[in-house]
């Protein structure tokens, strides 16, 4: 379990980027975190994995104040929390087998994956892992060679070699079409509930949040202004979040397009929820 409290973030800027920031994330649940740009949602993701220093205020991951962790403690920390990256962050010229292994390198020490040599399970466990998230059959491929919904694939597998207790996700879904988006969401999902994993998305496609997350919480200017179901995510709260916006008209247009048949099907109206 994830805990926050009192979370406050200002860069040295002077920008204000997190005011008072409570949230659990209790295991198995998968939280959607939303709201417009510069609202803080990166700032607070990184905070939890200590990327950005929060200025005051507490984040316990379980038993451990990560705020108080420093060099090797803090290493063994983040090593709890696996993170899948919009742009995927893999070694380009690597396999796919070799960034899935990469997953391991703080734990192989060194000199062992300066070598390029892992244990044996771990090497078992990337192949399961590749395989469960689809990709058995690109296992020796170099990274470059993948699609971008392939990638994240390998970016999934990746954070989960690692074992993690919780799942840090920025905008996974970010470069990629809107089929392949509901798979990586629906993966992410599925992939949670099976190892009863947390998950903290950053997400800005609000239809993907509905539909992929168990809890939805919204940022506004560096505060929570929403947390709740998916379903209790009506127009009211979207203009709390986001701003004043025809939110229904949003709903009535995106109903016509599926109508008609333009644009993908994908394309979900903010009313629909539930997952798929
Ligand atoms: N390194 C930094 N130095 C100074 N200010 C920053 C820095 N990073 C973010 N900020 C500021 O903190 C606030 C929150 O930014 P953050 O990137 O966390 O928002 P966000 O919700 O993730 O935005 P986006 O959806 O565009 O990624 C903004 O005002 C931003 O300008």
């Amino acid at each position: 379990m994830l805990t926050l409290s009192k979370v406050n973030k200002r860069y040295p800027t002077g920008d204000r980027a997190l005011t008072d920031i409570e949230l659990t994330l209790p295991r198995g649940q998968v939280m959607a975190l939303i709201g417009p740009s510069g609202a803080g949602k990166s700032t607070l993701i990184r905070c939890v994995n200590r990327l950005v220093e929060p200025t005051s205020g507490s984040i316990r991951l379980g038993d451990t104040e990560l705020t108080r962790l420093s060099g090797r403690e803090l290493r063994r920390a983040r090593r709890a929390m696996g993170m899948i990256f919009q742009e995927f962050a893999l070694v380009d010229r690597l396999t796919v087998m070799e960034n899935v292994l990469s997953g391991r390198l703080g734990q192989v020490g060194f000199w062992r994956s300066f070598l390029r040599r892992y244990p044996a399970d771990a090497v078992i466990e990337a192949f399961r892992l590749l395989e469960r998230v689809g990709l058995p059959h690109a296992i020796d491929k170099r990274a470059d060679a993948l699609s971008g919904g392939q990638r994240q694939r390998v970016g999934i597998a990746r954070a989960l070699l690692q074992d993690p207790q919780l799942l840090l996700v920025d905008e996974p879904t970010a470069s990629l079409d809107p089929k392949t988006s509901r798979q990586i969401m629906r993966l992410i999902r599925e992939l949670c509930a099976e190892r009863d994993l947390g998950a903290i998305i950053n997400i800005h496609d609000v239809a993907l949040a509905r539909q992929f997350a168990d809890r939805i919480v919204g940022l506004r200017a560096g505060e929570i202004v929403f947390d709740g179901r998916p379903e209790a995510l009506d127009a009211e709260t979207l203009t709390t979040i986001y701003g004043e916006e025809e939110w229904g008209a949003q709903e009535q247009a995106d109903d016509e397009e599926t109508a008609h048949g333009h644009g993908p099907a994908a394309r979900l109206t903010l009313a629909s929820g539930g997952a798929s």
